[in-house]
């Protein structure tokens, strides 16, 4: 059973600063599929502004689409009555955001923000929601004395560890953790990454994880998802995505991987991602892409299957498997 499945899913946003008359659209995400399967962990890889933080926000029923649909455990999220999506969503996901100094209500103690989540949702007596709030601290690794503490008396680990427990706090099945340790100290991200991980485990959680760590996405995910302005445009289990990626894009962002199978130039990303607002025709990759020709500015291809399994990239020319060297033009 899947946690969570998008069909088609688009995100259209009227540009910040408005542009002439407010008309200008930020095409944020453009017909997203993707299932997330229970106990699955998926990572989400692309540069910054392709769309990461969309999908995760759409993923937990915060962002409604422009088009398409999002299902939770088969139900349209967004053809359920406000009241039925806020109870589905808040039982069936949890989302853990990259800065837990704002993420987190500054005002309130660690155990009433702990605890709010069950109030909210109405979950078990008094006695029992503080017996929750009790297991939730010891879940995350937090000891009890900090019960009382506001978020601005912890440490930044600690406050991620409180804004882990409250998106865990309604026993969801998909956590969705976007960028959450870029805003941590280099000294505690491992130790948030090694929660999480662990928590994954015990739980049996599905996790979204969006970051610019690529290396680090690899290595927690079972699938890796690369985005390019807005789209999807490979899907690859982890274990194949720096020696069998497909797509030059996300060949291009895995080249610099240490301990390839078959080591590669680095290629290098020049020039900058166009703009959302007026992203080229056909494929979006296709003004930066060292192989893209003629048909690449007409149509964006469908996905292909590639020949190992559980894998499907969007190139009118994709890598060769077994290509050597992935800067050379393609064979003409
Ligand atoms: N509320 C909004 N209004 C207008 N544009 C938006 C809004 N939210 C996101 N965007 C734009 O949509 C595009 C995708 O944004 P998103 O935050 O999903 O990208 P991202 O890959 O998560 O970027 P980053 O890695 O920098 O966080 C960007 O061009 C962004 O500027």
């Amino acid at each position: 059973m899947s946690a969570v499945q998008l069909s088609g899913v688009h995100v259209v946003h009227r540009a910040r600063g408005g542009g002439l008359f407010g008309r200008d659209r930020v095409y944020a995400l453009t017909g997203a599929d993707l299932t997330v399967a229970a106990g699955e962990t998926v990572g989400v890889v692309g540069e910054s502004g392709c769309g990461k933080s969309t999908l995760a926000k759409v993923l937990v029923g915060v962002e409604r689409p422009t088009a398409g649909t999002v299902s939770c455990h088969g139900r349209d999220l967004w053809a359920m009555s406000p009241a039925d999506r806020r109870s589905t969503v808040g039982a069936s996901t949890g989302m853990v955001f990259q800065d837990p100094s704002t993420a987190l209500n500054r005002r309130l103690p660690v155990h009433r923000i702990l605890r709010d989540p069950l109030d909210v949702h109405s979950r078990g007596t008094k006695p029992e929601r503080e017996e929750r709030v009790r297991e939730l601290m010891s879940l995350v690794g937090l000891d009890r004395a900090l019960a009382e503490a506001l978020p601005g008396q912890l440490s930044g680990g600690q406050r991620q560890r409180v804004a882990i427990a409250r998106a865990l706090a309604l026993d969801p099945g998909l956590l969705v953790a976007d960028e959450p340790t870029s805003a941590l100290d280099v000294s505690v991200r491992a130790q948030i990454l090694n929660l999480l991980s662990d928590l994954r485990e015990r739980l049996g959680l599905a996790m979204v994880l969006v970051s610019h760590d690529i290396q680090t996405v690899r290595r927690m995910s079972d699938r890796v998802i690369t985005m390019y302005l807005g789209r999807i445009v490979e899907e690859t289990p982890a274990a194949d995505v720096t020696d069998h990626a497909r797509h030059p894009y996300t060949r291009a962002l895995f080249s610099a991987t240490p301990g390839l199978l078959r080591p590669i130039d680095p290629i290098p990303l020049t020039g900058p991602v166009p703009s959302a607002t007026r992203p080229p025709s056909g494929c979006p990759f296709r003004t930066r892409c060292w192989r893209a020709d003629d048909a690449c500015a007409v149509r964006m291809p469908d996905f292909t299957a590639a020949s190992r399994p559980a894998h499907r990239y969007r190139c009118h020319h994709p890598l060769e498997e077994d290509q050597p060297n992935h800067r050379l033009p393609r064979e003409t």
